[in-house]
């Protein structure tokens, strides 16, 4: 058996067709949609990452705001330049690249909750965990999405997540479990005993740990749907969680690159839109 692959790629493609509509409303009522983004440093992955944010806006007619930082900038300078987005009216949402190695909760806690297309500010993940409407977290909400465009059964199913970090494991968990998901979720993390066993009872794998490879062929149930979100490089070349050999048992399979990293940016791109009409909402 050869798995079906989950395209975040062409996700994204259908996902800006339908947001340039709604981008031309806003602009037709009067809001210019413009994203700010905050890079620190000069790390090639998160420079890659803000240009493709960019693009992606450029391409359905949302504005740009870049504020490039030196790798030396301090934790007051950066958050002086996010009281500045704050302030800034062509900006209706904004987000900060990470890592920028500061304090990245205080430079959160600074972005104005409305403005923040992340989803990662406090008062939106307590949101979240009140099951309060709000923006969500781009990549665990990305691959929720990428799961439902492709008809993956969530509702009932038995979700195994592997990372418990705060922008993917712990919202995608929170996500999951909400009624409208509706799924069973194992939040598998590195002092879980024994991996394998959880991910072989899973309908769902999520794997978020940043180890290449880590889950294999023996440790999948066969016609499992999995989604690969660990990033690491080796030899110049991005690897994900997944060993190549699972594309055999599963039954839906993401790639990487190609699969939950064009959703994240899909899923900013509709945070910037949503921002804006609640923007408009306001006026
Ligand atoms: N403020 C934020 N910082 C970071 C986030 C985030 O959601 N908000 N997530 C990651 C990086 N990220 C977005 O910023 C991101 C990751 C991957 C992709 C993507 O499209 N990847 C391509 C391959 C890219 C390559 O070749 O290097 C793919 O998977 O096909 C976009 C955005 C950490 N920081």
């Amino acid at each position: 058996m050869t798995a079906q692959k989950l395209d975040g790629t062409a996700t994204l493609k259908t996902i800006k067709a339908e947001l340039a509509d709604r981008v031309e409303k806003l602009k037709a009522a009067g809001v210019t949609p413009g994203l700010g983004t905050v890079l620190v440093g000069d790390d090639p992955g998160s420079r890659w990452y803000v240009n493709a944010k960019h693009k992606d806006c450029a391409e359905i007619g949302i504005e740009s705001i870049r504020v490039d930082l030196p790798g030396t900038s301090t934790q007051e300078e950066v958050e002086a330049e996010i009281g500045r987005l704050n302030a800034d009216p062509a900006c209706t949402g904004f987000l900060v690249q990470q890592p920028t190695g500061l304090d990245e909760f205080a430079l959160l806690s600074r972005v104005a909750p409305e403005k923040d297309v992340d989803g990662l500010h406090p008062h939106n993940l307590g949101k979240l965990v009140l099951g309060e409407d709000g923006p969500l977290p781009c990549t665990p909400v990305g691959c929720i999405e990428l799961l439902r465009r492709h008809g993956v059964e969530i509702n009932g199913a038995e979700v195994v997540v592997v990372g418990r970090g705060l922008t993917v494991g712990r919202p995608l968990g929170l996500l999951l479990t909400r009624r409208s998901e509706n799924a069973t979720v194992t939040l598998c993390h590195t002092g879980t005993r024994d991996l394998a066993a959880h991910t072989r009872n899973a309908d769902i794998v999520v794997a978020a740990a940043g180890v290449p490879g880590i889950i294999t062929k023996d440790m999948v149930k066969p016609g499992a749907a999995l989604l690969d979100v660990g990033v690491s490089r080796v030899d110049g070349k991005i690897a994900g969680d997944l060993a190549d050999d699972v594309w055999d048992v599963a039954g839906w399979v993401s790639p990487n690159p190609g699969g939950v990293g064009p959703m994240t940016r899909a899923m900013l791109l509709s945070n910037i839109v949503l921002s804006a009409e609640q923007a408009l909402e306001r006026l």
